[in-house]
């Protein structure tokens, strides 16, 4: 059922200002993990929603878990600023950018978003086209699906740790512009992003990210798209302009553990 939206709550997704900068932790190396092929980018909307299943083995899942509840998380206010959704979690936010540039180029992520990213609907190489045609073909799709061409993943990285009774109330995810600097060059560049990443590291009970398609002329009851976290599965979904009103529902029973950070692209 779809419920009623809220009044352009938004995620307060921009780095802490105020605060002296948090000291990176000593992040587990990201391994195992499966290759690329082995994975696939699933729409579960076309261009708003997709999963990634198995993005990181449960093995690893669990060493981050334990690793991340040794980091200083605060849990965040039930009361929050004007403008900003309720959100009740245990939460911890750094800047980093060798982390994001890890979870970005040191895993699937950035061959599965750069090269795979419409394999169910684009044919590379197929009888229709020259190659050459392809290839400008899939370079428009390419930064029609991500808002530009992407460069790799918001340094900001926040954890969530969502007991039971926990939740993160519906908003809208807003695009932030950032300079950015990809590993590959020495300059900077102005970038902003365009997709959300979520990273379930657990599984629980309740805790689902639903999502609340806008009611249309043919559709004018939409249901809601309720994702269960499952280990190790990434979901990116748009954000910005197009972003779907989304929450977190409450867990109730287990823990919660989510990365998040976002798909940056070209301005
Ligand atoms: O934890 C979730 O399921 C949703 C998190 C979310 O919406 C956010 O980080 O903006
Ligand atoms: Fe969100």
């Amino acid at each position: 059922m779809a419920k009623p939206k809220p009044q352009n709550k938004k995620s307060d997704s921009k780095p802490q200002t105020r605060q002296p900068p948090t000291p990176p932790p000593n992040w587990p190396p990201l391994r195992p993990l499966l290759p690329a092929t082995d994975l696939h980018l699933t729409p579960l909307v076309h261009d708003q929603i997709y999963l990634i299943r198995n993005f990181l083995p449960a093995t690893l899942c669990k060493t981050y878990a334990s690793f991340l509840s040794s980091l200083p998380l605060t849990t965040t206010p039930g009361r929050p600023k004007k403008d900003e959704a309720v959100r009740v979690n245990d939460r911890f936010q750094v800047e980093d950018a060798r982390f994001a540039e890890n979870l970005w180029s040191g895993t699937a992520l950035r061959e599965l978003v750069l090269e795979r990213f419409d394999e169910d609907e684009y044919s590379y190489g197929d009888e229709d086209g020259t190659p050459e045609q392809d290839e400008s073909a899939k370079a428009q799709k390419l930064c029609e699906t991500w808002g530009g061409q992407p460069l790799g993943l918001n340094p900001n990285i926040r954890i969530y740790r969502y007991s039971k009774g926990q939740f993160f109330a519906q908003h809208y995810d807003e695009s932030n512009t950032l300079t950015f600097h990809p590993a590959s060059t020495p300059r900077s560049v102005p970038a902003r992003t365009t997709w959300t990443l979520l990273v379930y590291l657990t599984t629980c009970t309740g805790g689902e990210t639903v999502f609340y398609p806008d009611a249309t002329r043919e559709n004018p009851n939409p249901a809601a798209i309720a994702v269960a976290p499952e280990v190790g599965m990434a979901l990116l979904h748009r954000h910005g302009d197009r972003c779907m009103v989304h929450e977190g529902r409450e867990v109730t029973g287990g823990e919660k553990w989510v990365v998040r950070s976002d798909l940056v692209v070209a301005r």
